[in-house]
């Protein structure tokens, strides 16, 4: 099943929640037609279907703590499987959360070439989100989980950072620039590729 996947680019897109990962990936489909999957908006595609399986997410994510591994690694690979033909590189925004995450991935879908870290200070990426918070009607965009969302970022996804640099894939992207500028540095990273 994963073969037919096998061919295209796999570029995980990792950073602090309000890093700016979302807005990056879609400057990136525009000009590079690749295909973004966010793990977060597959998630609260879920929610939103009001399943029962999707109610059990909605209580995860409102505390801000991470889903079980294997929920988020199926969403993803049935969504890569049903672009597989159409798809000459996937962006995996927001996965993985932690190093584990990333070995699964592996086993189960490919390896990633080019791991995208979008990175911002805490304060700046508070700002973000509260501003967010005023239209984006996402539970966790309040003061209290966005807390509890850093804090695991720090204690979780940053080792996964460590983990890919030693593989050399990492590009640091400078997300405190105006959008635009930070994505001229994400378009060098691909065109690298
Ligand atoms: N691989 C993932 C991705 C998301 N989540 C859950 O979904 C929430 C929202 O994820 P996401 O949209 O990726 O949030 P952030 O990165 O925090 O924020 P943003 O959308 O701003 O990227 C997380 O807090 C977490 O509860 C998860 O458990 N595992
Ligand atoms: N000033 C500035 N704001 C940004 C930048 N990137 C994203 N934002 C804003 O920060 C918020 C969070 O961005 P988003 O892409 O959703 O971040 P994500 O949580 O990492 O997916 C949004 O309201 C964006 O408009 C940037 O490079 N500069
Ligand atoms: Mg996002």
């Amino acid at each position: 099943m994963a073969d037919k996947i096998k061919d295209a680019k796999i570029i995980f897109v990792v950073g602090g929640p309000g890093s700016g990962k979302g807005t990056q990936c879609e400057k990136v489909v525009t000009k590079y037609g690749y295909t973004h999957l966010s793990s977060g908006d597959l998630l609260r595609a879920e929610v939103a279907s009001g399943s029962e399986r999707g109610k059990q997410l909605q209580a995860i994510m409102q505390k801000g703590e991470l889903v079980p591994l294997d929920t988020v690694l199926d969403m993803i690979k049935d969504a890569m499987i049903a672009k597989a033909d159409v798809s000459k590189g996937f962006l995996i925004d927001g996965y993985p959360r932690e190093v584990k995450q990333g070995e699964e991935f592996e086993k189960k879908i490919g390896k990633p070439c080019l791991l995208l870290y979008i990175d911002a200070k805490a304060e700046t990426m508070v700002k973000r989100l509260m501003k967010r918070g005023e239209t984006s009607g996402r539970a966790d965009d309040n003061e209290e989980t966005i807390k509890k969302r850093l804090d695991l970022y720090y204690k979780a996804t940053e080792p996964v950072i460590a983990f890919y640099e030693s593989r050399g894939i990492v590009k640091k992207i400078d997300s405190e620039l105006p959008v635009d500028e930070v994505f001229s540095q994400v378009a060098k990273a691909i065109d690298a590729l």
